[in-house]
């Protein structure tokens, strides 16, 4: 299979009046033709931010991709211009967000707002773009179409508002769909038949999916690879059934360990103790360092490379750096 996209060493900064925050720092991935990656980690550790730096998204100046490229196709996005870049925005890329109604415009009709990306990216007539409208919203399981088609979005649930997303995002037949936290908003059987919906449309258009969450269920059930993010950078990624089964980063292992297990009776739900550190006061270490079980003295004053340890699976943490098992504190 060839990759779709990739990311080489992205680095995307905020300059802020405390100081520089490296949102993200040196990630690089690659997404190839019909698969899905999953980007998890906590909130705040650069997984929006690496959309929206994909999506040219980024607000300048006090944020800026520093460093890196980003290839989709045989284009670099970070070199594109505004306007090459827009063409290629919710036509080649869609993008959904958790919040539909952030992306809907309150005061134009859910139907006009269909139809217009379809006149202006699948160059349709009116008359056709409104019967595609109507197919559309039907295949993302909305009965009396033409009724929703008339609606305001104010007027719709936020499952309907999502799927109307899911509706604009894939009419123009994206060749990757970058979801971020779509479902977090929704109740569980929602979001159960949102995600049945993307992976649908997946199978049928073949097209990729970049998507993020913090939900470990929404990644064993979509994910054939796993980024985890932490404080901006990648500490360990793999292929699902890989990283699930033998997690080799203690963050890893202790997000998988926070997941409830279903029809398993827990008293209390494990949280990682600790929190993510500020991101204005990372000094060379692994960031992860005072929360990890296993902290070695290296880690407070080291930080780990990512690297690959089987042909499935990397890591970025000194317990599989051999050596540095000797500088136990
Ligand atoms: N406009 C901004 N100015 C300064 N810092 C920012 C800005 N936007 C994001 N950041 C910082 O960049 C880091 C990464 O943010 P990002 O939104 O990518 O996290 P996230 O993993 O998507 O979290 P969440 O799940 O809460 O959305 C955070 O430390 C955040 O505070």
């Amino acid at each position: 299979m060839k990759n779709l996209l990739e990311i080489e060493h992205l680095s995307t900064h905020f300059t802020t009046e405390e100081g520089t925050v490296r949102a993200v720092d040196n990630i690089s991935l690659r997404i190839r033709s019909g698969e899905t990656v999953c980007i998890v980690g906590e909130s705040g550790c650069g997984k929006s931010i690496t959309a929206l730096s994909v999506m040219g998204l980024i607000e300048e100046p006090s944020g800026k991709v520093v460093e890196g490229s980003i290839h989709f196709g045989d284009k670099d996005l970070l070199k594109l211009g505004k306007n090459e870049l827009r063409a290629i925005r919710g036509n080649e890329i869609a993008m959904i967000f958790q919040e539909p109604m952030s992306s809907l415009n309150p005061v134009i009709t859910i139907g006009e707002q269909i139809i217009e990306p379809l006149m202006v990216h699948m160059n349709m007539g009116k008359r056709e773009a409104q019967k595609q409208a109507i197919r559309l919203i039907e295949q993302v399981g909305i009965s009396r179409a033409e009724q929703i088609a008339r609606s305001y979005p104010h007027e719709l649930s936020g499952g309907m508002l999502q799927r109307i997303m899911i509706a604009i995002a894939i009419s123009c037949n994206p060749k990757l769909l970058i979801a971020d936290e779509p479902t977090t908003a929704l109740d569980v059987t929602i979001q159960a038949q949102i995600l049945d919906m993307l992976r649908k449309f997946k199978q049928e258009s073949g097209m990729s999916i970049l998507l993020i969450t913090h939900d470990l269920g929404v990644v064993a059930e979509m994910a054939d690879y796993v980024i985890v993010m932490y404080s901006g950078k990648i500490v360990e990624e793999g292929e699902v059934v890989e990283l699930f089964s033998n997690p080799k980063h203690p963050y890893t292992r202790g997000l998988l360990k926070s997941k409830p297990i279903i029809n398993q009776r827990q008293d209390e739900l494990y949280s990682i103790p600790g929190q993510v550190p500020n991101p204005l006061e990372l000094e060379s270490s692994c960031y992860f360092h005072d929360r990890c079980d296993n902290c070695m003295a290296i880690c407070r004053t080291d930080e780990p490379a990512l690297k690959e340890i089987t042909i499935h699976q990397k890591v970025a943490c000194w317990l599989y750096e051999e050596g540095a098992l000797h500088v136990h504190s």
